[in-house]
């Protein structure tokens, strides 16, 4: 574990993207002491060698200095830490999130930050038993591990807070395995971001993030300590699949066993009929993507495996022999999408989404703000791999892919379709599997040919809250 304490910096030793939360010290009675400790965390680059967190305890006589404006909105009041922090504290360590570094974050960050701001018990003077007694750890080992763990807090009557050091796919998890639609549950979910996407956790924090600023594991604390209590409901969607659709493991690896939500066909092949989501769910390029990604090999890159499987993937510039139809807010029936690009009949894209972004950076619906509950699709035709790339530039640049459009040589005018639905259906009939998979918040499902998955928006359902920061919603 690397604690390092450093008690003789001034301000100015702060890099402020760092800065965690600062703690006034009580004064003795002689008015001795006092001051400010400050905690910080510095991580080196995910690919990177060496100890991946540092996290530091640096002590003030005062906030005056330099990071004075931002010290003082992150002062941390002993007496007012948020409630949710005295719950039963479900911790889930997801050993295969991103590049591994769940366990180092729990040991070297989280748990020492718990002990200090919530005491670990092991000063009887204080009369706390701390956070230990109410605080249980689970630990991934199979792609199984999470939706166990969420079965077992069925039914919880919001005593629960849980803290998912996981990327979507924890989140996905998470949400299936409480998924019971006879029981409601009112676990409350803090993430904190270390998967590779992490896009929930993004698009929550949207409004924090500049071009450079603190980290997602920095701004992710900060919400834990410092939210304020806000616990919201989380919008989710329902996906539904046509008989026979079944799971599918990473490429590769052995397939995910049973989600609970359908019947085992033998010990590769999952059927599923539904999952919840409240992220993405999509088929083509993006869901080609997230799946042809996912092995050891580029893992290891960190978030820099979408870049180099999507250059693969473009290589071969696929049209995805598919129908959309969406149910738009306004009419209650569903209507056919057309493109004119290329064939005129096959798409490359088309993605359902709950969020905003998909990574950091990368903004794949501009219009959708932090928790407010709209499905917007985005879909295009047969457009070939070079403008597929061209149009995914524009989510790098703030999501102005949605606005594209253009003349092919025939003068046929085409663009890149954006709009707010409450449900859509995607009918697939490709002939070859490796173009029949659908991805619902990273997990991949396999549809039949002639096949097909509905995405609904869920109304009136709460399957849990999830923590956001000050200030955003
Ligand atoms: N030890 C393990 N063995 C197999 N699967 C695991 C293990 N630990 C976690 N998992 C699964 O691996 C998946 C990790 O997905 P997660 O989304 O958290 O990371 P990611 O794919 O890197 O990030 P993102 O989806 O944000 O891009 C989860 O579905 C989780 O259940």
């Amino acid at each position: 574990m690397v604690w390092t304490t450093t008690l003789d910096h001034g301000p100015a030793a702060l890099n402020r993207d760092e800065i965690i939360f600062a703690v006034e010290q009580p004064a003795d009675g002689e008015g001795r002491g006092g001051g400010y400790f400050v905690y910080s965390l510095s991580e080196s680059a995910e690919d990177g060698e060496g100890d991946p967190f540092k996290l530091s305890r640096t002590s003030f006589d005062s906030l005056d200095g330099p990071d004075q404006d931002v010290l003082e909105g992150l002062v941390l009041d002993w007496q007012a830490v948020p409630e949710y922090l005295n719950k039963n504290l479900e911790v889930v360590v997801s050993t295969r999130s991103g590049t591994g570094r769940a366990m180092g974050f729990w040991r070297v960050v989280l748990q020492p930050l718990l002990s200090e701001v919530l005491g670990d018990g092991s000063d009887s003077s204080s009369g706390s038993d701390g956070y230990r007694s109410r605080c249980r750890v689970t630990v991934t080992s199979s792609a199984d591990t999470i939706r166990e763990f969420a079965r077992g807090l069925r039914g919880d009557d919001g005593e629960t807070v849980v803290l998912l050091l996981s990327g979507d796919g924890g989140v996905v998890d998470l949400l299936n395995g409480l998924s019971d639609d006879g029981e409601t549950t009112k676990v409350t979910v803090g993430v904190l971001p270390l998967g590779t996407g992490n896009a929930l956790f993004s698009s929550l924090h949207k409004p924090l993030y500049g071009e450079k600023g603190p980290s997602g594991l920095v701004l992710g604390l900060r919400t834990l300590f410092l939210g304020g209590g806000r616990a919201e409901a989380l919008p989710t969607f329902r996906a539904e699949f046509s008989r026979g659709a079944v799971l599918v493991g990473a490429p590769g690896a052995d397939a995910a066993t049973d989600v609970g939500t359908g019947e085992r066909s033998n010990a590769a092949q999952v059927q599923v009929d539904h999952l919840i989501g409240a992220i993405v769910a999509s088929y083509g390029f993006h869901a080609s993507l997230v799946w042809e990604s996912d092995t050891p090999s580029y893992r290891r890159h960190g978030a820099k495996r979408f870049g180099m499987a999507a250059a693969e993937l473009l290589k071969e510039s696929h049209a995805y022999d598919a129908t959309l139809d969406i149910v738009s807010p306004s009419s209650p029936t569903y209507t056919r999408v057309r493109h004119t690009s290329g064939t005129g009949n096959k798409f490359n894209y088309i993605l359902a989404t709950m969020v905003s972004n998909l990574e950091r950076g990368f903004t794949i619906s501009p219009e959708s703000k932090p928790i407010d509950g709209k499905l917007r699709v985005v879909h295009f035709g047969d457009v070939g791999g070079e403008r597929t790339m061209e149009i995914m530039m524009g989510g790098y640049r703030g999501g102005e892919h949605v606005g594209m459009r253009w003349k092919d040589e025939d003068e046929k005018e085409d663009g890149v379709g954006y709009e707010e639905v409450e449900e859509m259906r995607v009918t697939i009939y490709e002939e070859d599997s490796r173009w029949r998979k659908v991805c619902v918040d990273g997990t991949i499902v396999e549809v039949p040919r002639g096949g097909w998955m509905t995405v609904r928006r869920e109304v009136g359902v709460e399957r849990s809250r999830v923590l956001v920061p000050r200030d955003v919603v």
